[in-house]
């Protein structure tokens, strides 16, 4: 029996068209080389993001039936309410249309002029908003989440002396939380152990620093420490998720992901007063305290998607799928950041394309060649998303230039998976033959959504 085989069977299809190389070539120079300005309608498998792009389940749509489209006091909102506080542990909730909306809420509220927000790795929006509110990102996360190759089980683990330095040499008072992601998106998905979230926890209450939990991808952190860490084999996935919650004060959420729907969010914490001012924003911007921009009816299949995120078998097949398709890209010996992660596979467009310098963008390029081989979307996770520095304006070079190859939920079947990595193991083969790119449209914040290129 394949570990991975899924828990499900399929009972409605949405056909996809089958484009050609020629109208591949129109399309994704029509796009400005950039995967996200192509039309969904271009595209044959589309391994962009796991956000928003899962399928539900017959019971989250038969809960869309059963929205209660009261302007005030939803049923929905309540049945929210109890899914969150039952799976995730946290006391008060406010629902907000998707994660960059909570993450907008939080910075504003606890954020000051000039604070400092250590976090395992920077993720766009999140440091966006930490931005806007006058705060300054610090990455915490270990040395090792910056070596696509390193095989580090725990790469989103914090390196507690680069914290305990932070907090030392700005002060308590200036670090109005410690930003800790579950599966951290940007170093390929790489879960952080709950030692490492325990030991964060014991540094940081010595200093009365609250922990945010960006719990987007809670439940897929949860099975790799099921998998990997000593002493957890036996505990459910769902035991584990509220383990890893209850080590901290609050969470962000994009419900677009673990969750299981197309749009929703959530701002969740234990602190009333943080609670109440979190609710009086929302009202400005996102909607009524008990809809936070959402219908009734998307809270309703939120609240029926975390209950089925962590489900054992639900979660066992997300995560084999994921590594099926890495091991198979392992296997032809294409450079990938090692372990596989939770939400996809990233390629290492560096290593890929060792004749490009960042300069030439060869992530962007490696994600516009590999659309034009079998029409597979990817996103680039390298030099484009990492933006430009506030202070000097010169682009931040990470150490990670990356593709993404992002699996939506319970979407694409194993011969997809298959396609996947011979589009990747073709492009690859010709890899020598691939120029680089120049941006000649560059928006001011996070420019990788809507930046356009020219070939070089
Ligand atoms: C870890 C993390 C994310 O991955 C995230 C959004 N991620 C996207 C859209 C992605 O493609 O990875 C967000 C923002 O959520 P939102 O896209 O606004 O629902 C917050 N945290």
């Amino acid at each position: 029996r394949r570990s991975w085989a899924e828990p499900y069977k399929i009972k409605m299809v949405e056909p996809v068209k089958m484009t050609t190389r020629k109208d591949r070539e129109k399309a994704i120079s029509e796009a400005g080389y950039n995967t996200f300005l192509l039309r969904s309608g271009d595209v044959y498998i589309d391994l962009l993001t796991d956000s928003g792009t899962s399928a539900m389940s017959d019971r989250q749509w038969a809960g869309m039936m059963l929205g209660d489209e009261a302007y005030a006091g939803s049923r929905n909102y309540y049945n929210l309410e109890d899914a969150v506080r039952q799976f995730y542990g946290y006391k008060y909730l406010v629902p907000t249309h998707q994660g960059r909306a909570a993450e907008h809420l939080i910075s504003k509220i606890m954020i000051s002029d000039g604070d400092v927000i250590p976090g395992n790795m920077y993720f766009t929006t999140t440091r966006l908003h930490q931005e806007l509110a006058g705060g300054t990102f610090a990455d915490v996360i270990i040395d090792e989440a910056h070596d696509p190759e390193n095989e580090h089980p725990f790469k989103g683990n914090v390196d507690l002396q680069k914290l305990e330095d932070l907090i030392k040499k700005h002060g308590p008072d200036r670090m109005p939380y410690v930003s800790i992601a579950t599966a951290v998106n940007m170093a390929g998905g790489q879960p952080i152990s709950l030692e490492n979230l325990q030991q964060v926890r014991e540094l940081t209450a010595e200093y009365d620093i609250p922990i945010i939990h960006d719990m987007t991808r809670v439940a897929e952190n949860a099975y790799f420490i099921k998998k990997k860490e000593p002493g957890y084999a036996d505990k459910s996935v769902a035991a584990i998720v509220r383990q890893i919650c209850d080590l901290t004060d609050g969470a962000t959420m994009s419900a677009k992901k673990d969750a299981l729907v197309n749009i929703g969010g959530f701002l969740a914490v234990n602190d009333r007063e943080v609670f109440e001012e979190a609710r009086n924003l929302v009202v400005v911007y996102e909607g009524l305290h008990t809809y936070g921009g959402l219908a009734g009816r998307d809270m309703e299949a939120m609240a029926l998607g975390i209950e089925e995120s962590v489900q054992e078998d639900h979660i066992r097949a997300r995560i084999g799928q994921v590594q099926y398709l890495g091991d198979k890209l392992i296997g032809w010996g294409i450079p990938v950041v090692r372990p596989i992660g939770s939400h996809g596979v990233f390629l290492d467009a560096r290593k890929i394309l060792p004749h490009l310098s960042q300069d030439q963008f060869p992530a962007q390029t490696l994600a516009a060649e590999l659309y034009l081989d079998a029409g597979v979307r990817a996103m680039e996770r390298g030099v484009v998303s990492a933006g430009r520095n506030t202070e000097t304006g010169e682009h931040n070079y990470p150490d990670l230039e990356l593709v993404r190859l992002t699996i939506p939920r319970r979407v694409y079947t194993q011969a997809h998976m298959d396609v996947v990595a011979e589009s990747v193991a073709e492009v690859f083969a010709n890899r020598e033959k691939i120029s680089g790119l120049n941006m000649i449209y560059e928006p001011k914040y996070l420019r990788f959504f809507q930046a356009r290129f020219e070939r070089a």
